[in-house]
């Protein structure tokens, strides 16, 4: 899948065509490969140039390939090289992007002109992995060790001006790339090549080498936490000054393969593609975004304690000049509701809810607004393209609540108490070997700036508290089923959260930020426990995980098994967005088929044998159902268990 044709003036032309991107299968390494045997054996060819079809240069190596054998030595590195030394010039001419792999083919090229419009960057870190074809190893010696460390480590991809002045592009142009190359090529039939090849520079030297590195290190482990592949890509950047280009290549790829073969690559590969299928929701009656219309926003409502001054602030005009696309068909104040899936709730720093209205007079509510550093990427922005909103979108049926806080409240529900435990034990806490606990303490941030006196509302609406509660219902007992009263104790003790400078946290004053754990909620926890003598013991790390964990798993199969979400992946994806689920674990669903179905089916029968009034540790039937076929993968859930009718 590359066309090799002969041009006129001495020239040959390689295009790279594997539809929707171009992206490098076996099929298409292949045909490079022999385009550019062609090209060498052919006396008439004085030079070559490579494209790609169709506007696209190239995305890269395909995704798809990183689970099969084929990615632990695709050949791409080695058809880099070669390309390098060939005596022949090889000018590439780049149109829309050179992504991965495909900055790899760049590189190996002796000359680079792309259109001003090219993206370019290495964005491997995000799948997991890192440019194992060579593109640790070049690109430092092309434009040095900051500017390198700086688009691998990050993923970055950016535009051809800025490739250019950092000196990645010899050229950049406005008109056909193409055209130019083929011009170009035509300039640079006989000139040396040797100062062409990038293998054969040596990295730029600069004085504070090891501070640097050391430097990176310590940004990367702090802004990625429990994530392996941004400290892999700075030690196989580190190999290109360490040794020499034959040496240096050999690390790159011991560091590549140990990354492609880790579950962290597996997780972060399926969250790529669960985000592009989650994009591509209908409903069974046919309404999708493809058959969105451009419908004008009327008005803009914003909800949150420090509206004044976002409506003072710029950002304002930027949400009145938006358009949003509705598709057409889905009435947001009748069956369905879009659920623009909560935010990333990392770094808090205000909550918003923002309700936009349409020029027809329908209504969105953004759930979650955050805004702080975020607000840049999160909030609606003014492009015409059809990518005005950086979100991630998810349908659901309307109801009692949507998929995300369905799932936290009965999950809460059913472990409220060992959230309760958790939340006491930071130190226990801060030492858990994973970063999935970090979104139950997470629940207890988000729910004190909610505000807590929100779900004591609600509880006492629905008669489980307050004084519709009948006379003589034990504390912790609803029927039969087990009830957790601290949150609406804390209620009763004036601890609404934030607002009121106590919650689940203390915090440096009412409307504060700053929290810290509270002594007085341990000291609640023990006449509490005395109170309705509970036997204090200690918790394992792995009942924690296991109660917390596969309880929302578990209701997550429910949702599956009822048709309320579509698949496995938009409740992932929900779950990366909304709830900061650590991205290299995929999410619950994905997470799951990771432990494996029967495992997760035997602990929940565990602790429900445990706990007969905790209902959300009864195993689903759909989780049943699927645990019966052994550990299918994710992919086959839905035709292994039938597709329920389905409530979009
Ligand atoms: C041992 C290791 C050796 C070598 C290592 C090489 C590493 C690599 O090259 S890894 C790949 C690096 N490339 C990327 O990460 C690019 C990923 N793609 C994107 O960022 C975007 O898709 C895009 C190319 C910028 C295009 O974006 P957009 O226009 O918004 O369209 P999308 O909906 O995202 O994509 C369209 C369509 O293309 C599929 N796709 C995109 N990239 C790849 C790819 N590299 N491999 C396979 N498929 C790809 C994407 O899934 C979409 O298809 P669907 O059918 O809709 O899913």
């Amino acid at each position: 899948m590359a066309e090799y044709l002969r041009l006129p003036h001495s020239l040959a032309l390689i295009r790279i065509r594997n539809p929707p991107v171009n992206a490098i299968s076996p099929a298409v390494l292949y045909g490079i490969k022999e385009g550019l045997q062609k090209a060498v054996s052919d006396h008439t060819v004085k030079a070559i140039v490579i494209s790609g079809a169709d506007g696209k240069f190239c995305a890269g190596v395909d995704i798809h390939v990183f689970s099969t054998p084929w990615s632990s030595d695709t050949g791409l590195g080695d058809l880099v090289d070669e390309m390098q030394r060939n005596k022949k010039p090889v000018v590439a001419a780049i149109e829309g992007m050179a992504l991965g792999g495909g900055l790899e083919l760049a590189l190996g090229s002796h000359y680079r002109i792309a259109h001003v419009q090219t993206e370019t960057g290495f964005p491997e870190v995000t799948l997991g992995i890192l440019p194992g074809a060579r593109g640790t190893q070049l690109l430092p010696r092309l434009i040095g060790i900051p500017a390198a460390l700086d688009l691998i480590t990050s993923g970055r991809c950016i535009l051809a001006g800025e490739a250019f002045k950092l000196g990645i592009l010899d050229k950049v142009v406005n008109s056909d790339p193409l055209e130019k190359g083929i011009k170009f090529a035509r300039t640079i039939l006989d000139q040396p090549l040797e100062c062409r090849r990038i293998m054969n520079k040596t990295v730029p030297n600069v004085p504070n080498m090891d501070a640097i590195f050391s430097e990176v290190f310590a940004k990367v482990r702090k802004q990625y936490p429990g994530y392996i592949a941004p400290e892999t890509c700075i030690r196989a950047v580190q190999a290109s000054v360490k040794h020499p280009y034959e040496v240096g290549i050999k690390e790159e790829k011991e560091l590549a393969v140990y990354l492609v073969e880790s579950g962290q690559a597996r997780a972060l590969q399926y969250a790529f593609f669960a985000e592009r299928n989650a994009n591509k929701w209908s409903t069974p009656s046919g309404v999708s975004w493809k058959t969105a219309s451009v419908r004008p926003i009327s008005l803009v409502g914003v909800l949150g304690k420090h509206v004044g001054e976002f409506l003072d602030s710029p950002h304002l005009h930027m949400v009145r000049a938006a358009i949003y696309l509705v598709p057409s068909g889905v009435k947001f104040c009748g069956k369905h509701i879009a659920v623009l899936a909560p935010l990333i709730l990392i770094q808090v720093h205000e909550l918003f809810i923002l309700c936009v209205r349409t020029g027809d007079g329908n209504f969105f509510f953004f759930f979650f607004v955050v805004l702080g550093p975020e607000l840049r990427t999160y909030t609606l922005s003014h492009s015409t393209s059809s990518q005005l909103i950086e979100m991630e979108n998810i349908l659901v049926p309307r109801g009692w609540g949507e998929v995300v806080s369905t799932f936290l409240t009965i999950s809460n529900n059913g472990t409220m108490n060992i959230h309760v435990q958790v939340l006491c034990r930071h130190t226990v806490f801060s030492s858990l070997r994973d970063s999935i606990y970090v979104i139950y303490i997470r629940n207890f941030r988000v729910s004190d700036l909610a505000g807590l006196d929100v779900g004591w509302k609600g509880r006492k609406g629905q008669g489980l508290t307050g004084p519709a509660l009948p006379p003589g219902t034990p504390a912790r007992k609803r029927g039969n089923i087990r009830y957790c009263p601290i949150p609406d104790i804390l209620c009763e003790s004036g601890r609404f959260g934030q607002k009121t400078g106590k919650g689940w946290y203390q915090y440096d004053k009412p409307l504060g930020r700053i929290h810290k754990p509270d002594p007085w909620l341990s000291k609640f926890l023990s006449q509490y426990r005395e109170t309705y003598h509970i036997e204090p013991r200690v918790i394992s790390q792995d009942e924690i995980l296991e109660r917390c964990l596969y309880a929302l798993i578990n209701e997550a199969f429910r949702i599956l098994g009822e048709g309320i979400a579509a698949s496995p992946e938009h409740i992932d994806v929900i779950y990366l967005h909304g709830y900061g689920w650590p991205r290299y674990r995929g999410g619950p669903m994905f997470y799951a088929s990771t432990v494996g179905l029967s495992t997760i089916l035997e602990k929940l029968q565990k602790y429900y044998r445990q706990n007969p009034d905790i209902p959300q540790l009864e195993p689903s039937n759909y989780l049943k159902k699927l645990a019966a076929h052994g550990n299918p993968p994710l992919k086959e859930w839905q035709r292994l268990a039938g597709t329920p009718s389905s409530k979009l």
